[in-house]
């Protein structure tokens, strides 16, 4: 699946004039920007700015819906090089199998706590049946899940509550082990204790995958970006260092700018 690699090493994906149309209506504006390896990027904005849009253009999943038409260029780092996403004869399973995503709401799939894992795994993955259980409790405790779960992981999942289903949907994402992450609000649903505990695994699990998360959250987004998209009517107003964002008058400009 990968290209040459690129010269530049220091960078992990670049996006140059991306675009998306929903049935004939332009909701994101020729974005161009650029990651960088071990760096978790946060994109903030209003509520309907093109944020999940943006988001979904990592793993080509904009087209997953009707009358969507994309284009621009979206390049990323891969363990085995780079890849032009948005080029002819990609494999879409291989990639969102190597860019996971988890939804702004639980995706969980109409089978036990286990088996919502296990058999991606299996599908995906092609795990023999003797490592899926270790793999399922080490992505469960991952998210802090194992605990609360471990006594009912044949349980349909749809019993679980709103808060412990965010989490299987990101320990299942989790357990495919994806180069690139990318997370729709992933503390939406989460009381504060755990969703402190997502962060601080986000922050830990930056330096093995590429995460790129959606938040409306600001100070969350504080805590977490090592850059700040942030977002407005579909374009990107600005593209933020720590340096600048934590500044009190960038943010407080910011905060003006946005809304
Ligand atoms: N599948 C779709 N079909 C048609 N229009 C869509 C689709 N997905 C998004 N849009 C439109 O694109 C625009 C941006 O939506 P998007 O979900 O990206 O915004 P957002 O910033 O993530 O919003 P929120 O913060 O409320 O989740 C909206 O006007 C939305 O109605």
């Amino acid at each position: 699946m990968a290209t040459q690699p690129s010269n530049n090493l220091i960078l992990s994906a670049v996006a140059k004039n991306l675009t998306v149309d929903f049935v004939g209506r332009r909701v994101l504006h020729g974005v161009h920007l650029e990651l960088h390896p071990g760096q978790l990027t946060v994109i903030i904005g209003r509520s309907g700015s093109g944020k999940t849009t943006l988001l979904r253009t990592f793993n080509r999943l904009n087209e997953h819906y009707p009358a969507c038409a994309s284009s621009g260029t979206l390049k990323l780092h891969f363990q085995d090089g780079w890849q032009d996403i948005y080029q002819d004869g990609i494999n879409l399973a291989e990639l969102r199998q190597r860019v996971g995503m988890v939804f702004q709401n639980p995706t969980i799939l109409p089978f036990s706590v286990e088996k919502n894992i296990s058999l991606l795994l299996k599908l995906i993955l092609n795990l023999p049946r003797s490592e899926l259980e270790g793999r399922v409790e080490s992505a469960l405790r991952q998210v802090h899940l194992w605990s609360e779960v471990k006594n009912r992981l044949r349980t349909p999942a749809a019993v679980l509550s709103g808060g412990q289903q965010q989490r299987l949907c990101l320990a299942r994402t989790l357990a495919l082990e994806p180069e690139f992450l990318l997370l729709d609000e992933p503390t939406a649903n989460l009381d504060f204790r755990i969703a402190q505990k997502i962060e601080e695994l986000l922050l830990e699990l930056k330096t093995r995958c590429q995460i790129v998360a959606v938040s409306h959250s600001l100070n969350q987004a504080r805590r977490l970006a090592d850059q700040l998209l942030v977002l407005k009517n579909g374009s990107l107003m600005s593209t933020l260092s720590p340096a600048e964002f934590q500044q009190p008058e960038r943010w407080q400009d910011l905060l003006t700018e946005m809304f």
